[in-house]
């Protein structure tokens, strides 16, 4: 089945064709580790893992490389260290911020049912040439000045945005059409105000690199061209990230890859997902108008409650990756209620298989085709959702979702918490309820079976072989 996806450099939906099928290479913007991620955050997260289990899929497990580098070098980060860490010398500051913050987002992001990369570098380590060989951004700047791309003034390093012909095609901004002083800052040393800075010079309370052009440190954009290269090479097949990204970032990396490699490309196809909004408007950091993941997994500050990681994956997935996201509480509410009824059916299947002849058993279920369709269709995750509803009660609707290999909602995650609770807490819970019924305590029986039917359970009443009242339960469907 092909694989088609959006591309924002043709502007068009295209059939994916891999530069290598043994080895499909995909590089997304990773997170800026000053902070806890929000929720908006975690939307490319997501997408992407959806797009490396589909690769995985389509190509093999081992045939697709997946880099997502690490900021761990910025001045939001300077300034945190030194807020938070005012006694520490700042280089221990930054350290201690930038480990703390980047463990958090891995725990956060595992909790949301992703994947770890094949790759995750951390920007400090690519800064000066590496024992290995792999490429690093001290070189590559000295590339683009040796080619003609690069100068440097007023204490910096810059690009040459003029010695690149076709400067501005990912966002569609023609340098003649930028003017000066309207939303770049013109500064005196720019040969022309749209230049950028690839190294800066360090002051000395500065995180600094002793380089040919000063102790200084690189510029944002410089990182994910270096990192990428190291992992993916000069061209690869696919670069993701949000929409922000796409101006000035993203057109950057272009700029500096493609010149410094003289390559027509840096990757073939370009994919960005919309943005995550609260009341219309983007959920950013600046504005204030954010929730962090873990607020949402560990907290009751969105909506009175905690809400476990398969639901916000399930409710992130809900909307098509690049249509704008309204993150209410009402959708989270509906993403629970239909990854329950989901879930309760996957699981009476199960319970049905282990009865199975182990041959029965171990036969490979397949992604049927009209949910692999539309996954295929540039990631139509909403579509998937509503065939997935639309199947009936039979085998093909239990294959649809055992198909753990790709697991896009992350039913495995989900359905291993709910075995964990089902063994231990609800079985208690159930015999205490039991207990007080006996009592003629209704206040706390009734209170007992709302806690479970919070988590999903339901409860049936009745009397065994002798008479004496008994509860059997199940997971909601
Ligand atoms: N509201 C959002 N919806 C979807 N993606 C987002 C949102 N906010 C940030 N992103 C994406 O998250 C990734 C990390 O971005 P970055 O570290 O620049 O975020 P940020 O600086 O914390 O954002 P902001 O300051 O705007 O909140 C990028 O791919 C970016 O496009
Ligand atoms: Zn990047």
């Amino acid at each position: 089945m092909d694989l088609r996806l959006y591309d924002t450099l043709t502007r068009r939906k295209r059939a994916f064709t891999p530069i290598d099928p043994s080895n499909v290479r995909m590089y997304v913007c990773g997170p800026t580790v000053y902070d806890f991620a929000h929720i908006g955050n975690a939307r490319p997260v997501i997408v992407f893992d959806v797009l490396f289990r589909l690769l995985r899929h389509l190509y093999g497990d081992d045939h697709v490389t997946y880099a997502r580098n690490i900021t761990d070098v910025d001045d939001k980060i300077n300034d945190r260290a030194a807020r938070d860490f005012p006694d520490l010398p700042l280089n221990e500051a930054i350290r201690k911020v930038t480990e703390k913050t980047a463990a958090q987002f891995q725990a956060d992001v595992a909790a949301l049912g992703c994947l770890p990369p094949t790759h995750q570098p951390r920007a400090t380590e690519f800064v000066l040439p590496r024992t290995d060989g792999k490429t690093d951004m001290v070189t590559f700047i000295k590339q683009l000045i040796a080619r003609g791309h690069a100068y440097e003034a007023g204490g910096e390093v810059l690009f040459d945005v003029r010695s690149m012909p076709d400067y501005g095609a990912l966002s569609g901004r023609r340098l003649d059409e930028q003017k000066a002083g309207a939303r770049v800052a013109v500064d005196a040393h720019k040969r022309n105000p749209a230049d950028f800075v690839l190294w800066k010079l360090s002051s000395e309370n500065e995180p600094g690199w002793d380089s040919p052009w000063g102790r200084g440190r690189p510029g944002w954009h410089i990182e994910c061209s270096a990192m990428s290269t190291a992992y993916l090479g000069d061209v690869f097949d696919i670069h993701g990230g949000g929409l922000d990204l796409i101006f000035p970032h993203h057109e950057n990396e272009i700029a500096q890859s493609r010149c410094a490699h003289g390559t027509h490309a840096m990757a073939n196809y370009w994919m960005h997902n919309g943005f995550l909004q609260v009341e219309g408007e983007k959920m950013s950091k600046s504005l204030g108008n954010f929730v962090t993941i873990n607020e949402l997994l560990t907290t009751e500050k969105f909506g009175g409650r905690k809400w476990p990681g398969e639901v916000l994956r399930l409710n992130m997935l809900r909307t098509h990756y690049r249509q704008p996201i309204d993150w209410t509480i009402k959708a989270l509410e509906e993403s629970e209620t239909i990854l329950r009824r989901v879930c309760g059916r996957i699981k009476q299947f199960e319970y049905a298989r282990r009865g199975m002849p182990t041959k029965e058993r171990s036969v490979q279920l397949n992604l049927p085709p009209e949910i692999l369709e539309a996954l295929v269709d540039d990631l139509n995750t909403p579509l998937m959702l509503s065939r997935i509803g639309e199947l009936s009660y039979d085998d093909a609707f239990d294959h649809a979702l055992l198909s753990i290999g790709i697991d896009v909602l992350s039913y495995a995650r989900w359905l291993r918490s709910q075995e964990q609770y089902a063994s231990s807490n609800v079985d208690e819970l159930v015999v205490a309820r039991l207990e007080a019924r006996m009592r003629k305590d209704f206040k706390e029986s009734d209170r007992i079976r709302d806690e479970l039917a919070a988590m999903g359970v339901v409860l049936k009443d009745g009397k065994d072989a002798d008479g004496k009242p008994v509860t059997t339960w199940e997971i909601a469907r």
